[in-house]
């Protein structure tokens, strides 16, 4: 491809990701991985190129663009590089007009700025994210693995975390290959260990996915005990199958939830956990860092809707708690009204929870809870909050 048909497929690409944003559908990576198995034309650079033309453009606009050529007009604005590939060539872009709009430029959609819970912060939830790893203690010991990962560096204060650089290919190395290790954000590692498993607990991941924080709390426990896996999409569990071999944690148990009618799945599970948590679904403002089109795809209405919905999916959670143990409501959001507030409203329809302090070497204390932000702990962005069933 010459570059000026890279900055095409960008521009063709960027409309896929508008689109999808505007209505829902798949996410950038998955239409960008599309986009290439049917031009098989494209080499590795090629593709490496248009990838990074694409995120680059996705990245410096925070409203969603009306079009993926005004949104890489705008970053041609800034980029006197990319603009001269705007040349009217064969399979290249036509040239700029002067009146022509481009995408603004920005961080955080206007509209969401004043909910943020740290608005001078906007800026870090867009940077680069390193590749964070969860040592996998059902099979090796950090001091064990980091010989086998050079470039790794410790993170202080998780003993199981280790970091590697932005992009580092870490699913090509053997340990990766052999389950020693997990791809893991810090800050989703600390709350995994704020659930405090320990061998023979009962523990309840209730919005399981595909099992991150699931397989992080099987490390814990040691294989030793009951963890049940549950999520109301099929597709997301049947990944962490797959995971839990290769990790060794096979004494992990799924449980599919139908869609508003949870109760019914989890009713034998009631007073029976010693902790449940509740990595609640929310607006992922706090993961901007690695899907940054998800700023496109929020709205008023959406937030509104998730909030409702993280409501619900506590007050069916809160049952399976046996008395003493513990709920952990936890979401990769940065808006009050997913996280403080959230747990704030659940202590006022509820009684007999007692919110805990958590010891945690990063993250700050907001409402009863911690907020975690890339600015401030160089993690994604997460609220928690973990509550004591005392009643
Ligand atoms: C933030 S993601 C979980 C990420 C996962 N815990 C991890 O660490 O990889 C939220 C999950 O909640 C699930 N979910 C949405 N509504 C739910 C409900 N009513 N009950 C249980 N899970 C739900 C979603 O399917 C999604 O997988």
């Amino acid at each position: 491809m010459t570059p000026s048909a890279r900055i095409q497929a960008a521009i063709e690409l960027l409309d896929a990701i508008i689109a999808s944003a505007r209505d829902g559908g798949p996410a950038a990576d998955t239409l960008i991985a599309r986009y290439f198995k049917e031009r098989r034309y494209a080499g590795s650079r090629d593709r490496r190129a248009v990838r990074d033309h694409v995120y680059d453009a996705v990245r410096r606009a925070a409203e969603r663009p009306s079009s993926g050529r005004a949104a890489m007009v705008g970053l041609a604005r800034e980029r006197g590089d990319l603009a001269a590939l705007f040349d009217g060539s064969a399979h290249g872009p036509a040239p700029i007009d002067a009146r022509e709009a481009g995408a603004e430029a920005g961080d955080v959609p206007q509209w969401l700025q004043p909910l943020l819970a740290e608005p001078a912060e906007q800026q870090a939830l867009l940077g680069r994210a390193p590749v964070d790893l969860r040592v996998n203690r059902l099979k090796a010991a950090r001091q064990e693995v980091a010989p086998l990962l050079p470039e790794a560096v410790p993170v202080d204060g998780l003993d199981d975390a280790l970091r590697l650089p932005e992009g580092w290919p870490v699913e090509q190395s053997d340990a990766w290959k052999q389950g020693l290790v997990e791809v893991q954000d810090a800050g989703s590692q600390l709350i995994s260990t704020a659930c405090g498993a320990g061998p023979g607990m009962t523990v309840v991941d209730l919005c399981a996915g595909a099992g991150g924080k699931t397989l992080a709390l099987a490390s814990a426990m040691g294989s030793q005990g009951t963890l049940i896996a549950a999520d109301t999409i099929r597709s997301r569990l049947a990944r962490l199958e797959p995971r839990a071999v290769r990790a060794g944690a096979t004494f992990i148990q799924t449980l599919l939830l139908d869609q508003g009618h949870e109760e019914r799945a989890v009713r034998d599970l009631h007073g029976r956990a010693d902790a449940v948590l509740v990595d609640a679904p929310c607006s992922g403002t706090g993961t901007w860092r690695r899907n940054p089109e998800a700023r496109w795809r929020l709205t008023p209405a959406r937030l509104d809707r998730l909030a409702q919905e993280q409501a619900r999916i506590l007050d069916f959670a809160a049952p399976l708690v046996a008395p003493g143990g513990a709920l952990v409501y936890a979401t990769c959001a940065l808006t009050d009204r997913e996280g403080r507030d959230q747990v704030d409203s659940f202590l006022e329809r509820h009684d007999g929870w007692t919110p805990e302090p958590v010891m945690t070497p990063m993250g700050r204390a907001h409402g009863h809870g911690i907020l975690l932000t890339p600015g401030h702990d160089a993690t994604d962005g997460f609220y928690f909050a973990r509550l004591r069933r005392t009643g």
